[in-house]
């Protein structure tokens, strides 16, 4: 669905986007995750042909994003950070307006347009103007009028910044619910870690213009963080008498030991220390987050950037 070589975007002296190399399949769910700056939204623009590369190539849908432009408009859907409807327009009417910019006849977008307001919950406000929509509504709207031409692409950039916990909920589920339905291979970016780990199969992490690690999230989580335990116990005594049967380092009272599949092991090794005479008082089973593997690979927080930006959007 899309192929990149060497995809670069500079504006003066900034590398927005500096060498993507990016295969996307038909029918995958693909979150690109990075903090504010990190080149998703350009590479969004180069992918939807709104701006051109400056080297590299790009294929998307089976063409090529600078001289085909047309013929990939024609097969992608594109959301973008801002609210695509019109104000004063009533939500329905302007679907069908897009249909029909797209070639669609009236009859076909009409339908088309009933079918997404139906699937995207907003049968009781598609005929309200849509300056009275709230947030939410308006971005499910946004999402119908990028899916009227039933494309098999769809791009969305950010869908959930600026909603509410609530409507970023409702929002990914009708996103997932419209993916199963239509089988739309989806690329979305996101700065929320938790968004792009319970709806992408895959992540691709972008810093500086670089994707700098691909994979399942849960993959992600092993490869680059891993499971890990603490063990608390009452004297400092059975600390360093488990520390030494588990193999690892004791501070103070606390054991900790890296362990993959954590929650399942960590039972039997409360009973190995029992046996051995060395209780633990408590235990916590630390599993690891995206922000960890930013972390780990970065050395900076992919939080910070998140918060940074929702206090810049208040
Ligand atoms: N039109 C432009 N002119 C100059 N610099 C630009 C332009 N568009 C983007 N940039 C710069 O390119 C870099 C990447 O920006 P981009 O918007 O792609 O990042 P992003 O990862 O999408 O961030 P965000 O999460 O804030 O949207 C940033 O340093 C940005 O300032």
């Amino acid at each position: 669905m899309i192929e990149t070589r060497g995809l670069t975007k500079h504006f003066k002296d900034v590398h927005a986007v500096d060498g993507i190399d990016l295969t996307v399949r038909a029918g995958e769910l693909v979150a690109l995750l990075g903090p504010n700056g990190a080149g998703k939204s350009t590479t969004l623009r180069m992918l939807t042909t709104l701006i051109p590369p400056t080297a590299g190539t790009a294929t998307v849908a089976g063409f090529d994003v600078v001289r085909r432009q047309r013929e990939v408009r024609l097969r992608i859907g594109y959301i973008g950070q801002g609210n695509g409807a019109g104000h004063s327009q009533r939500g329905r009417d302007e679907l069908i307006s897009q249909g029909r910019a797209y070639g669609m006849s009236t009859r076909d977008s009409r339908q088309r347009a009933a079918e997404l307001i139906e699937s995207l919950g907003l049968a009781e406000v598609a005929d309200r103007r849509v300056s009275t929509l709230s947030g939410g509504q308006r971005r499910r709207l946004d999402i119908a009028m990028g899916l009227i031409h039933s494309p098999g692409l769809l791009f969305l950039d950010e869908p959930s910044t600026g909603l509410d916990p609530q409507n970023r909920a409702n929002l990914q589920e009708h996103i997932l619910a419209l993916r199963a339905r239509h089988e739309t291979t989806i690329v979305l970016t996101t700065h929320y870690l938790d968004e792009a780990d319970s709806m992408a199969e895959r992540v691709i992490v972008i810093d500086h213009g670089r994707i700098i690690a691909d994979d399942t999230p849960q993959r992600l989580k092993d490869t680059h963080v891993g499971d890990r335990i603490v063990l608390g116990f009452l004297h400092e005594s059975d600390a360093a008498g488990a520390a030494a049967v588990l193999r690892t380092e004791r501070k103070g009272t606390q054991v900790r030991l890296g362990l993959p599949n954590a929650p399942r092991r960590a039972p039997g090794i409360l009973d190995d220390l029992r046996t051995a005479g060395y209780p633990a008082a408590e235990i916590e089973v630390i599993r690891p987050t995206l922000d960890d593997v930013f972390l780990q690979l970065t050395g900076r927080s992919l939080r910070e950037g998140g918060v940074d930006k929702e206090l810049v959007e208040v």
